[in-house]
C-alpha cells in the first residue's frame, strides 16, 4: 500500500475482531461496526461527502439511471420537479430510488477526478488492511475486491425494498460506510432489513463513523428520509466480491 494511502485513512486498532464475528453471525451475518476508522480518517471523510463532492443524481426507472453533476446543474427546477414526479408515480407500484451520487467506482475508472479524495479511499477499501478487517469478521475468506459509490440522501430521498444477489455480478458482502451526523430516530433513512412475514427484523441507523455490512442474501431498503430532516445522510457503499 503506497505510504500517502496510510496516511490519510486507517483502521480503528481497537476492534475486537472476534467479539465483531460472533454478533456478525449471531445477527444472521448482518452487523453495523461502530467506530471503525480513526478519527481523522472518518472526518476527512465526512467533510469531503459534505463540502467536497460532485455529486450527480441517481434514480431507477426500469434500469439504473444518473446524472452527472454538470449536467444537473444545467437543469431548471421545472426539469427536477418533472423528473421528481415520475419517480413517485413509480414509487406507487415498482421498484425505484432516489438519492444523490458520485459514482466512484466509474470516476476512478474514467478519471474524472483522479485527486479527489475519494478515489484514494476507493483504493484503500480494495487495500489488504480492508480486506482483511470484512475478510475475518464475515468469514468469507475469498473476498477480493470492492467497488464503490458515495451516496447523499436529502429530504424525501428512498431506496425501496430489493435484493443485491444480481446474478453473474459476484456480490458476496454488501456494505455501508456511514458518515451521517447526529441523526435522529424520526429522520427515517434506516437501513432496514425484512422478514418473510414483512415484519422488519433488523434496523441500522444512519450514523457517524460506522460499518455496517451484510451478506446479499437479505431483502433491505433504506427508508425514504423525512422532509424535516435538518442533515443530510451520508455514505460509501457497495460489496465486496470473491471474483
Ligand atoms: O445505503 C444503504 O444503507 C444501503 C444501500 C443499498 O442497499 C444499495 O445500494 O443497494
Ligand atoms: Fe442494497
Amino acid at each position: 500500500m503506497p505510504n500517502d494511502l496510510s496516511k490519510l485513512f486507517s483502521i480503528n486498532p481497537d476492534l475486537d475482531r472476534k467479539a465483531l464475528a460472533k454478533t456478525f453471525k449471531s445477527q444472521g451475518n448482518r452487523l453495523q461496526i461502530a467506530d471503525v476508522l480513526n478519527d481523522k480518517s472518518a472526518a476527512l471523510l465526512h467533510a469531503t461527502l459534505l463540502r467536497n463532492t460532485p455529486w450527480g443524481f441517481a434514480w431507477f426507472d426500469g434500469t439504473h439511471q444518473f446524472m452527472r453533476n454538470e449536467e444537473a446543474r444545467a437543469k431548471s427546477p421545472q426539469d427536477f420537479a418533472a423528473l421528481n414526479q415520475s419517480i413517485m408515480e413509480r414509487a406507487r407500484a415498482h421498484y425505484t430510488y432516489l438519492y444523490y451520487c458520485y459514482p466512484m467506482l466509474q470516476a476512478y475508472l474514467e478519471k474524472w477526478h483522479p485527486d479527489h479524495v475519494l478515489m484514494r479511499f476507493l483504493e484503500f477499501l480494495n487495500s489488504a488492511p480492508m480486506l482483511e478487517l470484512v475478510r475475518e469478521i464475515s468469514g468469507l475468506s475469498d473476498l477480493f475486491k470492492a467497488d464503490a459509490q458515495a451516496t447523499f440522501f436529502g429530504p424525501s430521498h428512498f431506496l425501496l425494498r430489493h435484493s443485491d444477489d444480481v446474478p453473474g455480478q459476484h456480490r458476496r458482502m454488501a456494505y455501508v460506510f456511514g458518515f451521517s451526523k447526529d441523526w435522529r430516530e424520526d429522520w427515517g433513512g434506516y437501513l432496514q432489513f425484512f422478514k418473510d412475514n414483512a415484519d422488519m427484523d433488523l434496523a441500522m441507523m444512519p450514523r457517524f463513523n460506522v460499518l455496517s455490512i451484510f451478506t446479499t442474501d437479505h431483502i433491505h431498503s433504506v427508508g425514504q428520509v423525512a422532509p424535516f430532516a435538518t442533515a443530510p445522510r451520508l455514505s460509501i457503499t457497495g460489496w465486496f466480491r470473491d471474483q
